[in-house]
């Protein structure tokens, strides 16, 4: 049995407008979690972002590991956990993501890597109801997917270099289930349609790096609509950015964080992102996000974190 391994997994974000529970995109904002077969089990968060959340076995990480050793039906050894994260919790920007992936990737690491990263993704993306999120944090760059019964086909597609994301992220959190309650049961025809066809577009323009179709490709009916009564001034964003260069934008996964993509200088569409919040007296901050391409990486490391 290995002892101890870190795994580095990126914020995601999802849907990209139409692409509803099926694209994510990954960027280079990391969850690290660090697991080491231990005397007795201990979770221990460093930085701010993590204080809420719980420091026992009830912490989703190492559910993770449980979920693995179940799965292999090997019994778990205690563990030391230790993690840090520079993403912002329920914002939309794939942090659960990271802990499910992170605990897998590393509980199945530590078993002498009996699963394969297909399996791993069929579980987070079980686990998460939803595959777009799990993928990116997976595989890194572009993910498309979809969930079938046993397994998740997808296509990994790598994002131009100068590709870039501007998030104004809200000084509120909301979460996915809350933000998922607000969705219909039915939609009709012409929703589907309108929302299957900029979804193709999309996924044609994000693989072909075609990037100028976005505006129209990441329009959406499926769930920016419903979720707008949630998030102030996101359909003043969502109008607003392409004065501001944005080649498109869409609700970071269920929000409340709105993304911009774009190439090039992006302060006059920062400043516009903070200041449409503001006017719904919204504090907000803006991060620059790069496409992540390799999604969770795994370190075999014998030294614990340093404490910040
Ligand atoms: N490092 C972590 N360790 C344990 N639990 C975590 C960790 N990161 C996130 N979580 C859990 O995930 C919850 C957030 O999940 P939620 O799906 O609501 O938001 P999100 O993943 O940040 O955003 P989105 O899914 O919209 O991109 C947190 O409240 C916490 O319970
Ligand atoms: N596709 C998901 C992403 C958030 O987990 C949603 O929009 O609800």
């Amino acid at each position: 049995m290995r002892n101890t391994v870190q795994v580095t997994v990126p914020a995601s974000t999802a849907n990209l407008g139409p692409g509803f529970d099926t694209i994510g995109m990954a960027f280079q904002l990391y969850t690290t979690i660090r697991m080491t077969v231990s005397d007795r089990p201990e979770v221990i968060m460093h930085g701010d972002q993590l204080h809420e959340l719980p420091t026992d076995q009830t912490n989703l990480v190492y559910q993770m590991a449980e979920l693995i050793f179940n799965k292999i039906t090997r019994e778990l050894p205690p563990l030391r956990i230790e993690m840090k994260s520079d993403i912002p919790l329920t914002r939309g920007l794939g942090s659960s993501a990271t802990a499910i992936v992170g605990g897998l990737v590393a509980a199945n690491f530590l078993a002498g890597e009996p699963l394969s990263k297909e399996e791993i993704l069929s579980i987070a993306a079980e686990l998460e109801g939803h595959p777009d999120n799990v993928g990116a944090a997976l595989f890194g760059g572009i993910v498309v997917a979809v969930m079938e019964e046993e397994r998740v086909p997808y296509l990994k597609i790598s994002p131009d270099p100068q590709l870039k994301a501007l998030a104004v992220i809200p000084d509120f959190q909301l979460s996915t289930e809350k933000a998922r309650n607000v969705l219909p049961q039915q939609y009709s025809k012409q929703d589907t349609v309108f929302s299957v066809g900029r979804a193709s577009l999309l996924a044609a323009g994000l693989a072909s790096g075609q990037y100028h179709v976005l505006a129209s490709a990441m329009q959406d009916k499926l769930h920016q609509p419903y979720r707008m009564s949630l998030v102030p001034g996101m359909e003043e964003l969502l109008q607003g950015v392409y004065e501001y260069g944005a080649l498109g934008a869409a609700l970071s996964g269920a929000g409340p964080t709105v993304i911009a993509l774009l190439h090039g200088e992006d302060d006059e569409l920062g400043k516009f992102m903070q200041e449409t919040l503001l006017k719904h007296e919204i504090q907000s901050k803006v991060l620059r996000l790069l496409p992540d391409r390799l999604g969770a990486r795994v370190e075999v490391v014998d030294t614990p974190f340093e404490t910040e």
